[in-house]
């Protein structure tokens, strides 16, 4: 289940506020319960072609109903970890897409720290295996590692497989 932290306040946003607090600010959520994951990727830091393979055939038809539901036509995995250190600079600092941001957690844990719809502050979203959440398009966010030493996503689009990442300048920004 995912955490939720407005920056600036001292307390969490807890249970059935987090969705609600996410749906007023745009962000599609939803939890998937029951995890499938096999418990041997919880130390990997890199996946092989073969690994990726394995846990989008575990997924397949969640990811295929999910994507279908919501129009989505590919999807990607991915790992980010302190082994993939490109991906984690690029996506450490505050940016935004001109597509939704789609991600359904595998495994690990990252935290989306995400801008406000009216631009007052930010909000830290943990996600980790079973949370899907969507950033929506040209909303500034940043990503870094939670608690656990890697992040297991799969990534769908709405059209091409990528999606441009633009810096967003805003000097109040921290990172944690
Ligand atoms: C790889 S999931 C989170 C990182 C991110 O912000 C992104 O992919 O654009
Ligand atoms: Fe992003
Ligand atoms: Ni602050």
């Amino acid at each position: 289940m995912a955490k939720l932290r407005i920056r600036g306040t001292a307390e969490p946003v807890e249970g059935s506020a987090i969705g609600i607090f996410l749906e007023e600010q745009g962000v599609y959520y939803e939890r998937w319960e029951g995890n499938h994951t096999p418990f041997a990727y919880d130390d990997r830091l890199l996946l092989t072609e073969e690994e990726k393979a394995e846990l989008l055939r575990i997924y397949e038809h969640r990811i295929a109903d999910f994507a279908k539901r919501r129009g989505y036509k590919q999807w990607d995995i991915v790992i980010l970890s302190d082994q993939t250190p490109d991906m984690l600079q690029k996506f450490g600092s505050l940016h935004y897409h001109l597509d939704d941001e789609v991600r359904i957690v595998l495994g690990g844990g990252g935290v989306f720290t995400i801008k406000r719809e009216d631009g007052t502050g930010y909000f830290e979203l943990t996600a980790v295996a079973g949370d899907v959440v969507v950033v929506p398009a040209r909303r500034p966010h940043a990503f870094r590692l939670a608690e656990q030493p890697q992040f297991i996503v799969v990534r769908l689009f709405e059209g091409e497989a990528s999606s441009v990442t633009y810096k967003a300048d805003d000097p109040s920004f921290h990172v944690n």
